[in-house]
């Protein structure tokens, strides 16, 4: 018989509106003091994003590694999982909407907008109460776009990421990408992600107690399978499709993926081996973002240098000329008449055939 578990409610952590300084990323994260692995839950609306949230969450309690759980969503009603920190405790999305004058798309914008001013506060709260759980979890908002393409989405995957070892993850509703285009459509704002994040990635493969998510797997490993599934489409995009897809193999070679139901829990383990593989490869991105960063700082120092000199190589001409003006010595001119133009003792000549000391190879010594 099925064990069921009961969870209480957490004592909820607030975050409160407040001026302060920006996070601190600069020592980065602490291989032994920060273990605790951060998985960031994206996907199209409607994927099982909250779902998936709630299965892990149940699952991680009944194995008494209890999760702690960031809800971003400020529009989402009623949650089926104990949160330890609600973006809806600190911003009223209903009150930014009126007070901003915006749509529902726009309010929940500028909720996470305001929100991400205080991320400083979840990093300390997280740290706090990295001892006592297994795992962070963080439920974004339903539509896809308002947290990857949002500056404030942005700000928190790159904090986080400098901070704590943190993954992507993208949650894919398996039964509705049966067509070739629309895997396709998904797997493109999936690898938009990977690639703008740079972060460990695994593709959460969820519904499949509706369809098993072999198909995709194959579709991802073997280009002319997934070629024959889009010759039976009729649609004038498969062309393009069958180009894009080309290009998507690296993409694929760089993921992890598993098959998931987050009704029946099937694939929860094999998804925390994935989180565990993820984790180690965290410290690879690390080490990129740090030799990009040294590698920015580098060239930037290197401009400066250059500018220095090229400054100073200027300001020793101009000192030169600066001089002469200041001896208040005009320009000399030198009157190139060809006599035979003008004759011995000609007119003046126009100013277009005067030749300025500064048209000509001057030595300034
Ligand atoms: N059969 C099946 N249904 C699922 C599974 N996961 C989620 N669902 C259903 O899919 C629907 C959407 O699930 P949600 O968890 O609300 O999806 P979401 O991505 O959080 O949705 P938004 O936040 O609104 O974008 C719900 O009706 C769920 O019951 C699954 O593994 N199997």
């Amino acid at each position: 018989m099925a064990t069921k578990t009961v969870i209480n409610e957490p004592p909820r952590d607030i975050i409160t509106p407040q001026v302060q300084a920006s996070p601190d990323t600069s020592s980065g994260p602490n291989k032994t003091l920060s273990p605790t692995p951060c998985i960031l839950v994206v996907g199209m609306a409607g994927a099982g994003k909250t779902t998936f949230v709630q299965r892990l969450t149940a699952h991680l309690h009944s194995k008494a590694a209890p999760p702690y759980v960031i809800n971003l969503d400020p529009a989402v009603l009623k949650l089926p999982y104990p949160v330890n920190i609600d973006i809806r405790d600190t911003v009223n999305y209903k009150e930014v909407m009126k007070q901003y004058g915006l749509g529902p798309n726009g309010g929940i914008m500028t909720a996470l907008n305001l929100f991400s001013t205080q991320f400083d506060q979840v990093l300390q709260y997280i740290e706090k109460r990295a001892n006592e759980h297994s795992l962070v979890i963080f439920d974004t908002p339903g539509q896809l776009e308002v947290f990857t393409w949002s500056a404030s989405g942005t700000i928190i995957t790159d904090t986080l990421g400098l901070t704590l070892p943190t993954i992507v993850v993208y949650v894919l509703d398996t039964s509705r990408s049966v067509n070739p285009t629309t895997f396709m459509s998904n797997m493109l704002n999936a690898c938009s992600i990977l690639y703008k994040t740079t972060l460990p990635f695994i593709l959460v493969m969820n519904k499949c107690d509706i369809i098993d998510n072999g198909f995709a797997v194959e579709w991802m490993k073997d280009f002319t399978v997934f070629r024959q599934a889009l010759s039976q489409e009729t649609s004038f995009m498969s062309n393009l499709v069958q180009s894009m897809s080309l290009a998507l193999e690296e993409f694929y070679s760089n993921i992890s993926s598993v098959g998931v139901s987050s009704l029946t829990g099937a694939g929860i383990n094999e998804f925390l081996a994935a989180v565990d593989k993820g984790r180690v490869e965290y410290w690879d991105y690390l080490a990129r973002r740090k030799k990009i960063s040294e590698q920015r700082e580098r060239e930037m120092k290197e401009k400066t240098i250059d500018k220095l000199t090229e400054l100073k190589k200027q300001s020793g001409k101009g000192t030169k000329l600066k001089l002469g003006l200041d001896l208040a010595v005009q320009p000399e001119y030198e009157y190139e008449i060809e006599d035979d133009i003008y004759g011995v003792g000609g007119e003046s000549p126009d100013e277009g055939d005067l030749v300025h000391d500064e048209d000509l190879d001057l030595d300034e010594s």
